[in-house]
This record gives C-alpha cells, structure tokens and sequence, in this order.
C-alpha cells in the first residue's frame, strides 16, 4: 500500500548516462541530483503524530575554502518541519540553535546530555534541503562511542532534525567540517567531516539503516574531481543486475565530467567497494584493502571483500527482527572486521526509509535499549534467559562483540544473599583465563560498599533487606546453547524412542565436563548446583556457567559451609538433602567435592537415558526419601557398552566417599578404552 502511494521508482542510471553525456557539467550534475532525489509520498500526513522538530541551518557568513578548514558560521533557526518520515519518528524533539565555528558545529546547551556532560545517546538527522529534493545524514551519538558526521552545503538552507534530547554536547562540539569544492557541482561546497575514531556505533547505525535499501545489485557512482576529494554515491535496488546494475565512475578533470563506465552488472561482489553502506552519509573515507563483509539475509543482497569470498568469521549476519521489537542485528561476528576498514559512501538522494527503517530509529532513539557498565554501553539485543535470580540479556558491544549481560536486581533481598551474588563475581575473577569457565569480561555492582565488604571478607554482617534500587551487572562471555537443549535436542532427533547411543556425542561432552568441573575443583570451588542448563556451549567447548550458589572449600577441610540448602533437586546429592544432619556415626554431614560428582552423573543419566535417576519421583518429599535413601537402587538400563553403565555407577554410588574423582573419571574405560590384548593381524 505505502508503495502504491509513492510515485514510481526513481530512473536508474543508465538512462542519466546517455542523457549526461550531451549536457554541460552543471546540468549533469543537476541530473545526478536529479536521480538521487528522493520521491515525496503522496499521501497526507496525519497530523496527530508526534512530530520531530527541523532546524533549519542556514550559513550566514564565511566562505569556506576549498581544501581548507570552513571559517564559516551557521545557524540553526528552529522551525517546524515535518516531511513524511518525521512523522514516524517519536523521539523527542530538540530545539536550539546550531553554530558551525571554525568547522565545527557547537551545539546549544539545551542539547547537551541530561548529565550535561555530553554522556548521552541521541540519534538525529540531518535533512538536506535542495530544490525540494531531500538528503540526509543520520548520526547517532553515544556518548563518546560514536560521532556521526553530516554535510550541509554553502548557500543553502539546509535542515537540521535533532532527534534526541541525549544528543551529546561533547560530539557535537566535535564534528569537523571539511569544506570541497567542486566546479562540477554548480560552485557547491561541500562540508565533509572525518570519520571520528570509533565508528563501531556508527557502523551498526549505519548498517541498520541501510537494510532496507541494499538489495540484490548496486549501482556505484563515483563523482571524483581532481581538485578535491572524491564523493561517492553508492545506491543500491532491488532490481535485478540486468536491469540497473551499472558501477561508473563519472571522474571530473578540470571541471569536464568524464563518463567511465566499469562494466555492465554490478555483481553481488562489489570487489574493492564498501560493504557497509550508509544511508545519506557524508562519511566517505574510500579506503581501501580489506573490506568488510555484510551478508543481509533474506534480502538476496551479499556485499563481500576484495577478495569475493565469504570468510565464515567476518561475515555479520543482518537478521532483520524489528517486528519482534529486537534490534535487528544477530550474531554479528568478528567484530574487528565490522569497523577496520568499513568503507561508507555518500547517498545524496537516498530512498523513503521502509517500515523496518522507522522503527529502527524509533529503537536507537530510546536509551532503555543499552546497558551500562561501568560507563561503557551496551545495546540490548533481546533476553536469552533468567534464573531463579537474575535476568541475562544479549547484548552487542561498540566494537560489535556480542556478550551476555547478567543482571541481578538486589533490592529487597536480604544482605547474605546480596553478598553471595557479589561472590559469583569473585569465582568468576578468580577464574579468569581458564577454559571451561564461562568468562567475566566486566562488572559492576551499583552499591559499590557491598561489593567492597564481599572482596574484603565481612559479610553476612548485615541485618535487613537492601532498600534501595542495586543492581549487579555480569558481562560475560556469550554462549550459544546450552547443554539442556542440546540434550533435548539430540532426544528428539532419536525421536525419544530409539536411543541408539551416540557415545562419540556422549565422551565429547563428558569430557568437556569434566574438565571444567576439574578447574574449579582445582581451585578449590565447589559449584553445587551442576546441571545441563549450567554448561554453556562456547565456540565448540562446554563452559560453566553460573556460580551464584558455589561456595569456596576452606583451607583446613574438603567441606563447604552452607547456609541452606541449595541445588536443583534432580541433580542434588544425597548429602546436599542431608547437609548438617548427622550420619550414623554421629559425624556432621557437609557437601564438597562428591556432591558435584553426584551431579555430573545424574547428567550423564540424562544424556544416556533421556531422564534423571529420580525424575520418576515427582515430588520434593518423594525424592527426599529416595534419594537418601542409601539402599536404593537405581535402575540402569542395559546398553551395549557395559562400561557406560559402570561410569554411571562410579558417579551415583551413594557414598560419597567411594565416588570416583574427577582425574580418576578422566581415565575411565569408557573415555580412554583399554588397548584390546591382541591386534587383528594386519592386513585382514
Ligand atoms: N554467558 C551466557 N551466555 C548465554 N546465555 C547465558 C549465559 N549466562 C546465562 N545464560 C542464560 O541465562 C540463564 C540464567 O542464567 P544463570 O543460570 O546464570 O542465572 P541464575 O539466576 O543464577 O539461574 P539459576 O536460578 O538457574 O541459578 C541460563 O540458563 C542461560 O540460559
């Protein structure tokens, strides 16, 4: 419907180049203007929307210099001004005025962070106005992070659409403005801006926007000038290659355009071009070497590197998922290759912004969707999970490194359990640098005198309940699946019948356990609540997660002190049921290291048999009562591997004193198979 609105698709390039090649360079470049521009919808706007604010810039004095810094000074009037894609823009208006200085834009106070020190997020729009035709440049401002540059153009009045009340006084105040000059554009001087340092923000921004608008083949168009540096325009179609897909340079030598047309199709590969295209930008570093690669899924659009291949590790996958209200990145790997040398060019008349487009304004302009830790934000990507305590989002990183971020509300929690929170953080420091273990990369803890007592030893001092809104934030490394699913998932396959056992599946998992259940043994931690849903997969290795109810064995026993009874009833050994009782010769019952081996085969139970050993008892009580039991008898099934059963048996024996450890576990027949005695002769 919205496209039956507008008018038709603007011409492609092919027919402006026959029609520029017989026109002076003034008119030529009016037709590429022309092509660029886009088309209005015809459609009224409704007029109960909440409507961005335009500031309209008009430069009042100075010419700036051709290759020089600007000198000159704008300002920024506020009108209203709302076009048809401001209307779908909800985020707070901002008036003020804009004074571009020195080629520098400064910013009015009232666009300063809350914080008034330019620490905010904002996302704005810079809405050029030639001839009716509209050409934007979008910034997005986090703090520091990321700087979004914009052109205006001497002479003309040009808008300004400050979309959020965060913008960041402090980038602003920061952007430069490189004027060029180019005869070939009618004596217009463009204002560029470098590209700031970290364009990590700048990058997803930019990639998010331009979703909508890259498909399937690219027309490329380089105006180049001699004289001054080169703006790129880069506009991408749906239509197929035949169609559109031309890459020509329009080069400029002494004011005469040149035409040199680089090929009829421009192939999904777009071999030395960016592949991080931007929406409007005035960001045009032209780099060269390595580019990136973005793969757009479900566009049927591949913008690759030089080289042409899809390196499995650089490319971002772009799932677009606004519908669901996420951001529309996923797993946007190896972040080093989003932002080393992203090229981005200018698209002076970029097409109407689709729905998807919108509504990822709308998300970039609301600060509900970062985190921040200590002072370093984090954009939510969606909830992977919570527990019993916390919540754990997905989260992207400014140098697009994906985390998952933990987050454990403690107000209203009693001060003990407050402090064992604070204690994850220091297992997880404590087992920094080990594989296995799920990796801390930072934290923090809002009340910043509770994390101080845990560190220097006094807890559990305090009485009462935490009042006030503290929260613990855990970024951690982000795992993919966890063995839960995992293990559902392989019962399903086996239709949850047939379980034909996989042993090569079952020893690469065991294994893994035991090894990172060995680290922190090592370490002289106890996790105490081992189950599938604690084992994270990592790029292809089993990691542990979650020691928010692991405790610490004091140096002069091989016990840990609980406080209550902890564990997930399915996997708790007999003496995690019976901690503190008395056993029958009257000695204290504590939990230590057995108890996690009774739980590393209650799961390797699971994984053979599809269910726990107790999972037939369904309440606490019957379980209670079986499981302490100690002579009960759990029943295995027959397997075609005896010494499977045998380990099970090893890890289940009810006495935990004659559990097998974890260095013994590791050399177990059904890990390390003995030599058969005698070798089939060779050759038979
Ligand atoms: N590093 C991670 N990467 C990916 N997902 C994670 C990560 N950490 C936790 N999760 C997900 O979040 C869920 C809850 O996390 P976690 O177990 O640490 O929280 P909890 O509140 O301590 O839970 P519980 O009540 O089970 O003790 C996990 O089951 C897992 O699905």
């Amino acid at each position: 419907m919205e496209r039956e609105a507008n008018p038709p698709p603007r011409p492609l390039l092919r027919p402006l180049l026959s029609a520029s090649s017989s026109t002076t360079s003034s008119d030529f470049v009016r037709n590429i203007q022309a092509v660029f521009k886009r088309p209005r919808p015809l459609g009224v706007m409704p007029s109960n929307l909440p409507r961005a604010q335009r500031i309209l810039v008009s430069q009042k004095e100075g010419k700036p210099v051709a290759g020089g810094r600007s000198g000159a000074v704008a300002e920024a009037v506020v009108v209203a001004s709302p076009t048809d894609e401001e209307s779908s823009i909800t985020h707070p208006s901002v008036s003020g005025t804009l004074t571009f200085e020195e080629g520098r834009a400064v910013a009015p106070d009232c666009w300063k962070g809350s914080d008034g020190g330019g620490d905010g997020v904002g996302v704005g729009t810079v809405v050029m106005d030639d001839c009716g035709g509209l050409k934007r440049a979008d910034f997005l401002t986090v703090g520091d992070a990321c700087r979004r540059s914009f052109a205006c153009e001497e002479g003309r009045s040009s808008s300004f659409d400050a979309g959020s009340a965060a913008v960041s006084y402090e980038d602003l105040k920061q952007q430069e403005f490189k004027p060029i000059r180019s005869s070939g554009m009618n004596g217009q001087l463009l204002h560029k801006a470098e590209p700031p340092p970290n364009q990590h923000f700048m990058a997803i921004h930019q990639m998010t926007r331009s979703l909508a608008s890259i498909a399937s083949s690219a027309t490329t168009m380089s105006v180049n000038s001699t004289s001054a540096p080169r703006i790129m325009s880069t506009t991408y179609n749906s239509h197929s290659c035949r169609e559109s897909g031309s890459h020509t340079d329009i080069g400029e030598s002494n004011g005469n355009p040149q035409l040199v047309t680089r090929g009829d199709c421009m192939p999904n590969t777009l071999g030395s071009q960016a592949s991080v295209f931007t929406q409007g930008s005035s960001y045009t570093p032209l780099t060269s070497g390595i580019q990136d690669q973005v793969i757009l899924e479900g566009k049927g659009s591949h913008a690759k590197g030089n080289d042409g291949d899809v390196e499995p590790g650089k490319v971002h996958h772009l799932n677009e998922r606004s519908s669901k209200g996420e951001s529309i990145f996923s797993d946007v790997k190896d972040s080093a290759s989003l932002t080393k040398n992203s090229s981005s060019h200018v698209n002076s008349k970029p097409p109407p912004p689709s729905r998807t487009e919108k509504s990822h304004h709308k998300k970039h302009s609301d600060p509900d969707a970062f985190y921040k830790v200590n002072g370093k934000l984090y954009q939510k990507l969606g909830k992977i999970g919570s527990g019993g305590s916390s919540e754990v989002h997905k989260v992207i990183a400014s140098d697009c490194t994906i985390y998952a971020l933990k987050k454990i509300k403690l107000k209203g929690r009693d001060y003990p359990t407050a402090y064992g929170f604070c204690q994850e953080i220091e297992y997880l420091n404590k087992l920094k640098g080990k594989s296995h273990i799920i990796q801390l990369i930072d934290y923090e803890v809002t009340d910043k005198t509770l994390l101080e007592d845990v560190m220097s030893g006094i807890n559990n001092k305090k009485d009462g309940r935490i009042m006030n809104d503290t929260y613990i934030y855990m970024l951690l490394e982000y795992g993919e699946v966890d063995l839960a699913h995992m293990v559902a998932q392989k019962w399903k396959e086996n239709d949850g019948t047939n379980w034909n056992t996989d042993e090569n599946w079952l020893r690469f998992y065991w294994q893994q356990m035991l090894l990172a259940v060995n680290t922190i043994h090592e370490e002289r931690i106890v996790h105490s609540d081992l189950k599938p849903a604690n084992f994270m997969l990592v790029k292809g290795s089993l990691k542990l997660i979650d020691f928010g109810i692991a405790k610490a064995i004091m140096s002069d026993t091989t016990n840990i002190q609980r406080d209550s009874q902890v564990g997930t009833l399915n996997y708790m050994s007999p003496e995690a049921f019976m901690w503190n009782e008395h056993d029958a010769n009257g000695n204290t019952i504590k939990c230590g290291r057995p108890s996690d081996i009774w739980s590393l085969g209650c799961i390797l139970y699971q994984m053979v048999y599809g269910k726990t050993p107790f999972a037939d008892y369904k309440t606490f009580w019957a379980k209670f009562k079986v499981i302490t039991d100690r002579n009960h008898k759990i029943s295995y099934d027959p397997l075609p591997n005896i010494w499977l059963i045998d380990l099970m048996k090893k890890c289940l024996a009810w006495d935990r004193n004659k559990r097998w450890r974890i260095p013994q576990l590791l050399q177990h027949p059904f890990l390390v198979p003995p030599m058969p005695r005698e070798l089939p002769p060779s050759g038979d």
